[in-house]
């Protein structure tokens, strides 16, 4: 059965979500997930445009095996340069260069004739070829071209070497059926089509990005570009978790083989919703929070009755799997390594003492620990990066009539580093403050701070999520611990250590 390649660029378009910056080791703890996923390509980041995506870049294409990395790059020899050195250690590297073949674009944006920007893509594409021959092309605003210059773009593109053409409705501006007769006209037009992958990369502008993939699917593409939750510029990306269902539920009207791991989904779907800072809305398709819930009366029945009469898809297939085993203060290493084992999670032995030490603290204060509650204690430690600061203590005096003051202690570089203690106008102010005045980062603004309850119960965990503008840029952090003022200082100590190691070598 024949299959559609999955192309996820969460780690480039995605993190061009207004208020996204994800550290080189959130990158690679997102690709490795991707690959566990087992979709066919990653793109990693757009080298040329800074230190720390280049660098982020790198890291992915040196660790991450078994997949194409790809790097995004300009019509340009120093942004080809720039993704080809940060991709060459990629088992399979993958340069993906662009340029926007729009009327609007070409006249205003790129100031270039239409022999022009031909002359470009041709050009880049050629010297993208030096290096490999795994070269993506991609027409930016296609959907707004006339599809017989798009034609003579391809065309030519594809004579210099380019093994896939892109075709993006860059603005989110087609409908399903004009965006699939697109890739109809497209196949129809470019006379050497058949050497190359047809490739799709649509935006949710008018919340179509899903349905114009999948029209464009039934037109002849064989590349879907994705990102996970839908993430990306402006109303983001056709969301990767909902192309991949909608493939699966429904391959009986595809006839589609589906070759990814669809139970990792709600996991990475998880993982990027935590490192990014962008949460997921309870109605959202697949993930959401209530993608699986049922309210009505009439509907409970059915489902009691009949799972299928309400549900067109099973939890346990995107990973939403409830384990049978009772975890608890009762429980030892043996049953911790099978929970680990059967969500796949790896921890190296060290890891593994430290987790299992507060797995048994949770238990000591919670009486029923549920699986969501041992994921996110899990999330507190997915990877591994240089944690200048780390909370060592935290007490906090609030009440009516008080002036809420916080006493903290942190340890720099594993040393412990004098108390402070501040007021604030209300306690978590306060805990901000005292921070701010042990690191010394006084050029914080906290743009937005939420607390959420992992699950129901008065003793359930609260997972805190913080976004902090540091000059200019915006560094998130998270933190699920039964006390919420821990969880507060934690995440917001995590966002100044991503500040600290996104801008360590400048
Ligand atoms: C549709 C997309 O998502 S495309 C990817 C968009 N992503 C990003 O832009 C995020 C990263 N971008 C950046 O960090 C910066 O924009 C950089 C480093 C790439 C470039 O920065 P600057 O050199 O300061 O240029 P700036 O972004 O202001 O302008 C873009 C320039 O590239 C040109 N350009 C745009 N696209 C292309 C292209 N595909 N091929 C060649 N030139 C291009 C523009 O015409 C403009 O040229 P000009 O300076 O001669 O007027
Ligand atoms: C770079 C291209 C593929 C892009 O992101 C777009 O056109 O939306
Ligand atoms: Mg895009």
């Amino acid at each position: 059965m024949a299959n559609v390649r999955l192309f996820d660029t969460t780690l480039r378009d995605g993190e061009q979500s207004p208020g996204v910056t994800l550290i080189p080791e959130e990158k690679l703890a997102i690709a490795k997930q991707l690959a566990k996923m087992k979709v066919n390509v990653i793109e990693a980041g757009f080298p040329i445009s800074s230190e720390g995506d280049f660098n982020a870049v790198k890291m992915v294409a040196e660790n991450v095996k078994g997949i194409e990395v790809a790097g995004l790059a300009r019509c340009r020899k120093g942004d080809i340069d720039r993704a080809w050195e940060a991709l060459k250690d990629a088992e399979n590297p993958r340069i993906h260069v662009f340029i926007a073949s729009s009327p609007i674009h070409m006249e205003y944006k790129l100031q270039m004739s239409e022999e022009e920007v031909i002359k470009n893509a041709v050009d880049g594409v050629k010297y993208a070829a030096q290096y490999t021959e795994n070269i993506e092309f991609s027409a930016e605003d296609a959907s707004r071209s006339d599809v017989d210059f798009l034609a003579r773009l391809f065309e030519a593109a594809i004579d210099a070497g380019a093994k896939v053409i892109n075709i993006p409705d860059t603005v989110g501006y087609s409908v399903p059926s004009e965006f699939g007769a697109l890739i109809k006209d497209v196949r129809e037009k470019t006379p050497n089509i058949d050497q190359v992958d047809i490739s799709v990369h649509c935006h949710n502008d008018l919340g179509l990005a899903v349905a114009n993939s999948l029209a464009a699917i039934e037109n002849g593409a064989t590349q879907v570009e994705v990102s996970v939750n839908g993430i990306g510029e402006r109303a983001g990306n056709a969301a990767l978790e909902e192309i991949v269902m909608a493939l699966y539920t429904r391959k009986d009207y595809y006839g589609l083989d589906v070759t990814q791991d669809t139970t990792q989904i709600a996991r990475l779907s998880k993982l990027v919703a935590n490192s990014t800072g962008v949460s997921i809305q309870a109605n959202k398709a697949i993930v959401g929070a209530n993608a699986f819930a049922h309210e009505a009366g009439i509907h409970q029945d059915g489902v009691i009755k009949e799972r299928t009469t309400y549900e067109i898809m099973d939890a346990k297939t995107i990973g939403l799997d409830h384990n049978k085993l009772v975890l608890g203060k009762h429980s030892g290493r043996h049953a911790l390594k099978d929970f680990l084992d059967k969500y796949d999670y790896e921890l190296d032995d060290a890891s593994f003492e430290g987790f299992f030490k507060r797995f048994k603290d949770l238990a000591d204060k919670k009486k029923n620990v549920s699986n969501a509650d041992i994921i996110a204690l899990l999330d507190n430690e997915l990877y591994d990066y240089e944690k200048t600061f780390e909370l060592e203590y935290i007490s906090v005096l609030t009440g009516r009539g008080l002036l809420p003051t916080a006493t903290v202690r942190l340890k720099k570089e594993g040393e412990i580093i004098q108390s402070a203690a501040c007021n604030g106008d209300g306690p978590v102010d306060a805990i901000f403050q005292t921070i701010n005045e042990l690191t010394g980062m006084e050029n914080i603004k906290l743009m937005s701070y939420k607390i959420d309850a992992v699950t129901e119960g008065k003793d359930a965990l609260g997972e805190a999520f913080i976004a902090s503008e540091i000059d200019g840029k915006i560094y998130t952090g998270h933190s699920s611990q039964t006390d919420i003022t821990e969880a507060s200082a934690a995440a917001y100590i995590e966002a100044i250590n991503k500040y600290l190691v996104y801008n360590k070598n400048k």
